[in-house]
């Protein structure tokens, strides 16, 4: 069997931020030509995820979906936020059909079912064999029939989370447009030191220096999330399958990082996490 690897790409870099549904399709091409090439070089199996940035966000805020069906309008602001996350989903299968990566989407509304914010269930035949095809499955955040809330977001980690415990990867890398995790925003505040290595050591000081997304629509709680799913990932992999997995958040916004972190080779550009 091959190592198994989950790569999201973070919707604040293959997106516009002030431009709404708009993706940035240079960008996009560049990270399915890195990871083609790192697939075709190192033989590992993947599944890719992508997040929302200014598609789903933007209607996801709007409407209040992560409420629930509170409102006259929650179902249809539910349904309009599900069909915006489906078609940014569409533009990264048609750019990776160009660039002749073998993709498959599967999308979370279709095989997960969530309990107060959640996944309690999820159909994964589907995924493994694909994976076994030869093809590289793609997920991505999206909205949830919810067992208590009625409908509910699942971030693109909270999708990785299930399937975590389902698939057991060996390696779980998000690319965000930062150069990793730092001991405060470094977006907001320039004196920032970036953080090298998170474990079971830091994990709690780090996550106090993680604050949400500088985006004004975002709802999935920024990097504060995908530091504590993330290390969650790591530990959980550890304690259900008794074998290590490694995590990275590195900056997919810089040219080659996503490539090398897929290859094993060393990157500046990222913070790594474990669980010992
Ligand atoms: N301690 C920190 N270290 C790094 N980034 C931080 C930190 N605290 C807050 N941030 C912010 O988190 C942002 C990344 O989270 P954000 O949710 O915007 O990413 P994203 O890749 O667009 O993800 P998504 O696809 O979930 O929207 C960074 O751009 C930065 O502004
Ligand atoms: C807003 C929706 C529907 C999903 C957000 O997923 P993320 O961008 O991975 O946080």
């Amino acid at each position: 069997m091959e190592p198994l690897v989950f790569l999201k790409l973070g919707g604040g870099t293959i997106t516009y931020d002030s431009r709404e549904s708009t993706p940035r399709i240079d960008v996009i091409d560049r990270l399915l030509s890195e990871i083609k090439k790192a697939k075709e070089e190192h033989g590992f199996d993947l599944i890719l995820g992508h997040g929302s940035g200014s598609y789903a966000h933007v209607p996801a805020s709007k409407y209040k979906v992560n409420e629930g069906l509170k409102y006259e309008f929650s179902r249809m602001g539910a349904t309009v936020t599900c069909n915006t996350a489906k078609a940014l989903n569409t533009v990264i299968i048609e750019e990776a059909i160009k660039i002749g990566l073998d993709t498959y989407p599967f999308s979370p509304s279709s095989f997960a079912y969530a309990g107060n914010g959640r996944i309690i269930k999820g159909v994964t035949d589907g995924i493994r064999k694909s994976l076994e095809s030869g093809f590289t499955p793609v997920v991505y955040g999206d909205v949830l029939i919810d067992d208590v809330k009625g409908v509910t977001i699942a971030s693109t980690e909270e999708v990785f989370n299930f399937l975590s415990t389902e698939f057991g990867p060996d390696k779980i890398i998000i690319g965000a447009d930062v150069d990793g995790v730092f001991d405060s925003n470094p977006t907001q505040n320039a004196n920032a030191k970036k953080i090298d290595r998170v474990d079971n050591s830091n994990i709690d000081t780090i996550l106090k220096g993680a604050s949400g997304s500088n985006k004004s629509f975002d709802v999935t709680g920024g990097m504060h999330t995908k530091v504590e799913m993330l290390y969650n990932m790591v530990k959980g992999v550890n304690e259900k399958f008794g074998k290590p997995s490694i995590g990275y958040i590195g900056n997919a916004a810089k040219e080659g990082v996503i490539g090398k972190l897929l290859s094993g080779k060393p990157v500046n550009e990222c913070t790594e996490f474990s669980y010992r």
